[in-house]
């Protein structure tokens, strides 16, 4: 904003009208385009068209902008010349790339039936705070991180600043939408309170069970929605039993004059989408654990916004509370956002023999209190 513009052969094609919008507009826009299959352009970056979902899979480009993750993978022939770590990677092929032959270089999943034909090499990345939105972008969509660059033919792109990001995903643009009351299995004296987002889609809930009490704090589960688990009764994890049982003693609790709070976070698969969880999935029947298959597909091991949170117990009146999980992240982060936890309530659920190694994941390799 009020930055100078660097021309840009891609120029001709971004939707300048966008440029009007507010910032939050133009992350919703692009989130938007990229489910389509529309570029992006951010900031000065070339347009940038999401590998996975363009329609017009004729569009072609000699460049990629992938995960670092994925450039390891892919073995570029000047790896140690691609910025290191977590940075995305500007990537240039031997030969021209359709979208066709661009899907089997940015999905992992696609390895074991694809042998991959290189040599691949790395530019150097002028734009990178562009690029790092530009797959957060992606990760937001639910697509795969992977853009071809500078694409043709160009397409009309979607404009908006990296800096955008940051106004659209704060917790300030959350606001109570309605409230009923609602009879559970485990509890009938419950209500159930619906939040939404300015220009995000998502809409979170909260069940409170039980009689609010201003002078008691409530025992709080910040439970993310699992699809897999809290529908079907997946075996691979365990959010099913960990929601019933959160809710169960929620009950427990307003038997005996207490009270409690679920919070339902629309933030499937650690924040990375039903879509990329599956393709996670995938990955880990190849054998990789679940920290790793995220790693792979060039996403987040953890992309959840517990601010997001905080923020819901505050639209609810509600600063202290017992919290029940066994992830002392959740507990930091709703601190750090200004709620009092007073007290954390373990949350272990028995294994079976299908997430016994996924619960040793989370224990050995993410931290979290399980035994
Ligand atoms: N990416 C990914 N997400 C998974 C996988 N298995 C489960 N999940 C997601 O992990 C999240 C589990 O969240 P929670 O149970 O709220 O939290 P937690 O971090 O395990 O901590 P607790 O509070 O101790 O349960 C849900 O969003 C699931 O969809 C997996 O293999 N890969
Ligand atoms: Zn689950």
């Amino acid at each position: 904003m009020g930055k100078a513009e660097r021309p840009h052969p891609a120029d001709h094609g971004v939707r300048h009208l966008s440029e009007r919008a507010s910032p939050t507009r133009r992350v919703a826009q692009a989130v938007d385009a990229l489910r389509h299959g529309w570029p992006v352009q951010v900031g000065s970056s070339p347009a940038l068209l999401p590998v996975e979902t363009a329609p017009n899979r004729a569009a072609a480009s000699r460049r990629l902008l992938i995960s670092a993750a994925r450039a390891e993978t892919l073995k570029l022939t000047n790896q140690r010349e691609a910025a290191g770590g977590h940075a995305p990677v500007l990537m240039r092929a031997p030969e021209l790339l359709d979208l066709t032959g661009a899907l089997p270089i940015a999905d992992p999943a696609l390895d074991l039936a694809n042998p991959l034909k290189g040599p691949f090499r790395a530019e150097p990345l002028e734009w990178q705070d562009e690029a790092v939105a530009a797959m957060a972008l992606a990760r937001i969509a639910g697509v795969l991180p992977a853009f071809l660059v500078d694409p043709r033919p160009e397409g009309e792109a979607v404009a908006l600043e990296a800096g955008d990001l940051a106004e659209w995903s704060s917790p300030d643009n959350l606001s109570i939408a309605t409230r009923a009351h609602l009879p559970i299995a485990r509890e009938e004296e419950a209500e159930i309170v619906a939040f939404r987002s300015v220009d995000d889609m998502r809409e979170h809930v909260a069940l409170i069970l039980g009689a609010p009490h201003s002078d008691r704090p409530p025992l709080v589960r910040l439970h993310s929605e699992c699809l897999t688990g809290d529908i079907f009764g997946s075996l691979k994890c365990d959010c099913g039993p960990q929601l019933d049982g959160a809710l169960g003693a929620m009950s427990a609790e307003a038997a005996w004059d207490g009270w409690g709070v679920l919070l339902y976070l629309r933030q499937e698969g650690r924040g990375i989408g039903l879509v990329n969880k599956l393709r996670a999935y995938r990955l880990q029947d190849e054998g990789v654990d679940t920290l790793e298959a995220n790693r792979r597909l060039g996403l987040p091991e953890e992309a959840r916004d517990f601010p997001l949170a905080a923020r819901m117990l505050d639209l609810l009146g509600v600063g202290s509370i017992r919290l029940m999980t066994n992830n002392l992240e959740k507990v930091v982060a709703l601190e750090d956002a200004g709620v009092k936890v007073i007290e954390r309530v373990p949350h272990e659920l028995p294994a079976n023999p299908h997430n016994v190694r996924y619960l040793a994941t989370k224990r050995d390799r993410a931290g979290h209190l399980l035994t």
